[in-house]
């Protein structure tokens, strides 16, 4: 079926999945089985939704926010000093315009940190790009004790929506775990949008970030209340706004679902306008698949299209894409 072009992002209520996250019949369950055919919905027609009853505390989600604010305010000597290199593993800070989408130099600064490798990938000559240890800062103090907890709680958030996903593929629950996601990569970005009023030289950026599709399987974004600034393509080329929503996560899925559902869940467009007069902080967190996984599509899902998606290694894609923002 064609998917049904949505005029809004749908909100579910993801509290039944986290819930009963470790029962075997977790999918029998009527409330359960309620929110699997929501995800199917909107992963079929928008691939995007916002999650309430995620059980992460909203004292957490502020406070990754306002550390993240008081992160970027400090001089940039000081940022600097956790500078992202090469070297580093493209792991760090990166100023304003070092992003780049698509030739745009995007209208942000941030800090990368991804999951650090176990001694079984440190070897693999694929992952020596993005191999490097983190880069915390000295201040704000609880900065690094803050967002490795927060890390912690959204990737058993992610593997309980992912639980959902598999059930409404028609697969079994477990199927992103094991070998396919259950050593999972992950990315956290924390991102300051300045007023583009308050820059120097505006002409040389782009928006606040280029549209792009993510590049995993699942993204989970915590976003700065009252400033409207992300946007989301649906299937009928329209940018619809998905403001904020104090307490909730945007989620949407990455690249990689749609070549295991065969193009049944694809990655939709999204991008940032930063038009507010004030600095926008964004704290998405990507849930990645195995570092070293062949993704391709699954057998239960091969009937979704005519044609096959082609298989990638999740790492390849990572890289290649890593590659192309910095360059
Ligand atoms: N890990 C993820 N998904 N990061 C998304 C960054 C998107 C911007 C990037 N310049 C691009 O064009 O992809
Ligand atoms: O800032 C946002 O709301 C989203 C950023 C984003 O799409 C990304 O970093 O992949
Ligand atoms: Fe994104």
């Amino acid at each position: 079926m064609a998917p049904h072009a949505l005029d809004s992002i749908p909100t579910i209520d993801v509290e039944p999945l986290v819930r009963r996250f470790d029962d075997p019949g977790l999918g029998a369950f009527p409330d359960v089985r309620d929110v699997i055919e929501q995800l199917d919905h909107a992963c079929r027609n928008i691939g995007f939704f916002y999650a309430t009853g995620h059980g992460v505390s909203r004292e957490l989600m502020d406070d990754v926010r306002s550390l993240s604010h008081e992160f970027f305010k400090l001089p940039d000597c000081e940022k600097m000093r956790i500078k992202m290199t090469p070297s580093s593993g493209y792991r760090g800070y990166q100023k304003l315009g070092e992003n780049v989408s698509y030739g745009m130099h995007d209208c942000h600064e941030a800090i990368d940190y991804f999951r650090e490798f176990g001694p079984e990938i440190q070897d693999l000559e694929l992952a020596k790009t993005v191999m490097g240890p983190n880069q915390w800062p000295e201040n704000p103090k609880r900065f690094r004790a803050v967002m490795e907890d927060y890390v912690d709680q959204l990737r058993g958030l992610s593997k309980a929506i992912l639980r959902g996903v598999a059930l409404a593929l028609g697969g079994e629950a477990d199927t992103f775990e094991g070998s396919r996601a259950g050593d999972p990569f992950w990315i956290l970005r924390v991102i300051g949008y300045p007023p583009k009023d308050s820059l120097e030289s505006p002409e040389s950026f782009g928006i606040g970030c280029g549209e792009h599709t993510d590049y995993g399987l699942l993204t989970l974004v915590n976003q700065d209340p009252e400033i409207p600034a992300l946007q989301v393509k649906n299937s009928s080329g329209k940018w619809l706004w998905a403001d904020p929503v104090p307490g909730t996560f945007v989620v949407n899925i990455g690249d990689m679902l749609k070549i295991w559902s065969n193009g049944l869940y694809q990655p939709t467009l999204h991008r940032v306008l930063n038009s507010a007069m004030d600095f926008r902080i964004s704290v998405p967190f990507f849930y990645e698949p195995n570092f070293d996984t062949k993704v391709e599509p699954l057998s239960f899902c091969l009937g979704n299209s005519k044609e096959e998606e082609k298989p990638v290694v999740y790492g390849e894609h990572l890289v290649k894409k890593v590659l192309t923002n910095f360059a």
